[in-house]
């Protein structure tokens, strides 16, 4: 189960066998009673308890009351109170993995507590998450993690919550995670025909995800029975992958620089094995970056699709925060090729110039802020490449955002596909005959990318603009030969059960 392959996955054993009962790191240093575990002083530490913990929990309370973004919040909080190494890690897997299994572990602590979850303060609430967490998801042993939580519940939320904390978690503690998903499955789905609503409290996904889902995969050519390890892909924490911008730097000098192994689809792409990626000196210089190998693999594809004509001028329609488009800079450079970047958020704009610092001088035209729906009528057949990389509800990176599948509605994605419609008409109407547009989401939800596609066809051609898709397949073969193409689709549909990335989509289209 997910739960398990959370802790299970990523080489964390090592880190476990490092940490006493209560969770804690010990490092030889600590073992001999020679340091501790973070930098804090140890008056600041008796005050605040563990502040592995203590910033899980500030984390939790920010995304909740402050709509905050886990991904966001967390990082600065751990500067800012100098907490790193494995006591980072720690609070990263606790704060993350809290969020992405909320689902599952309120269904857990419904039945574990003596009154309803809806009369808990959300406060003790996402203490008890935390624990259930500890308990069940990460190698913690079972009274020290009920034992730290509720000292974290006594500081934080005050000694008559502390009592409630203790006596769930230890209900919680005293049957393994297999026999929860057994009776919170039963629970959710009684008659044992809802197969939906057993994965979607399971697997700790809005059901109305979990079906959303199941239609991408049938709708891509794949079977409905992947749809358990799809949703147990995304309880995962993600693997840090770099990209060696191809002519910036090479792959085989940012592995002698950071240990990074090749992720095996696309070969600009390499796996970290731990540390941080800021400190390796090709990111740091902007030569390498951290990027999902799917948005590497759907951006090198998208460059390597045949134009009919000259390839000159190449055009990233939504640019920010500068992942593609310093992937698409640096191939520009390789190829005498000219970039222009535009992005709508003036803040995300700063961001991409910043990605762009390393490509070489007059290849980057111009970094622009601007609204891309105007673009195709402001510079009609100016392009020989645009990249649409729309604006989504994110539907495939969710173990990137712990929290933003609890947050995403349907109605979402009324308002995403109307803009993506109109994002992609207007780059259609950017691209000069014989141009290729590539349309990218990070979503494979179908309402985001085949039906858009499909509209955005049949309107380029009632505009006097037509299009056809091409098909991916052959470009494919090119930049990531072990692909392999499913059910005769001309697009490409990445899964992280599958692929390892993120759940990336491409359409390419040529204007005719
Ligand atoms: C999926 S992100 C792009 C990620 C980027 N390509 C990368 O690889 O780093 C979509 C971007 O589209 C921008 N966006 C939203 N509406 C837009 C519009 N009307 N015109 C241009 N950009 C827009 C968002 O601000 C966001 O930065």
């Amino acid at each position: 189960m997910s739960g398990d392959g959370a802790r299970g996955r990523g080489g964390r054993a090592g880190d476990d066998a490092r940490r006493d009962a209560a969770g804690r790191q010990r490092g030889e240093a600590r073992a001999q009673g020679r340091a501790g575990r973070t930098t804090a002083a140890p008056a600041q530490r008796a005050r605040h308890g563990d502040p592995a913990r203590g910033v899980a929990y500030d984390t939790l309370r920010a995304v909740a009351d402050s709509d905050g973004y886990a991904n966001l919040v967390l990082p600065p909080l751990l500067r800012e109170r100098r907490i790193v190494g494995r006591d980072a890690a720690f609070a990263t897997e606790l704060a993350y993995g809290t969020l992405r299994l909320r689902g599952r572990y309120d269904a857990v602590l419904a039945q574990a507590a003596s009154r309803p979850l809806g009369q808990v303060d959300a406060p003790v609430l996402d203490v008890l998450r935390l624990g259930a967490h500890q308990v069940l998801g990460m190698r913690v042993a079972p009274h020290a993690a009920v034992s730290e939580t509720v000292g974290l519940a006594r500081e934080r939320v005050g000694a008559g919550a502390s009592q409630f904390v203790n006596a769930v978690l230890r209900r919680v503690a005293e049957r393994p995670l297999e026999e929860w998903l057994e009776r919170i499955g039963d629970a959710a789905d009684p008659g044992g025909d809802d197969a939906v609503a057993r994965l979607a409290v399971v697997e700790s996904h809005p059901a109305w995800v979990v079906r959303a889902l199941r239609e991408s995969l049938v709708g891509s050519g794949r079977s409905a029975d992947e749809l358990g390890a799809l949703l147990a892909a995304d309880n995962a924490a993600p693997r840090v992958t770099l990209v060696a911008r191809p002519g910036l730097v090479s792959a085989q000098e940012v592995t002698a620089q950071s240990g990074a192994q090749p992720a095996g689809l696309v070969p600009t792409a390499l796996v970290l094995g731990g540390g941080d990626p800021g400190a390796v000196p090709a990111v740091r210089d902007g030569l390498a970056g951290v990027q999902d190998e799917g948005s590497q693999l759907v951006t090198l594809a998208f460059a390597a699709t045949p134009v009919e004509g000259p390839d000159v001028r190449w055009l990233d329609l939504c640019a920010g925060p500068g992942g593609k488009a310093a992937l698409l800079g640096a191939l520009a450079a390789l190829r005498g090729a000219r970039l222009v970047a535009n992005e709508v958020q003036p803040h995300r704009v700063r961001l991409v110039a910043q990605a762009l610092r390393a490509v070489p001088a007059g290849v980057v035209e111009e970094v622009r802020t601007g609204d891309g729906r105007a673009v195709g009528a402001q510079e009609p057949g100016a392009y020989d490449r645009v990249l649409v990389d729309a604006p989504c509800t994110g539907l495939g990176a969710l173990r990137r955002r712990p929290e933003s599948r609890w947050r995403r509605t349907p109605a979402d994605l009324g308002t995403l596909s109307g803009l993506q419609r109109e994002l992609l008409a207007s780059a259609v109407a950017a691209v000069r005959p014989g141009g290729v547009v590539g349309y990218v989401t990070c979503s494979p939800h179908l309402a985001e990318t085949q039906l858009v596609v499909l509209d955005a066809v049949r309107a380029a051609a009632r505009a006097g603009t037509p299009v056809e898709v091409v098909d991916a397949v052959p470009v494919m073969a090119e930049v990531a030969p072990t692909w392999e193409a499913v059910g005769g689709r001309a697009d490409v549909q990445l899964w992280p059960h599958v692929h390892g990335t993120d759940a990336m989509h491409l359409t390419l289209l040529r204007r005719v």
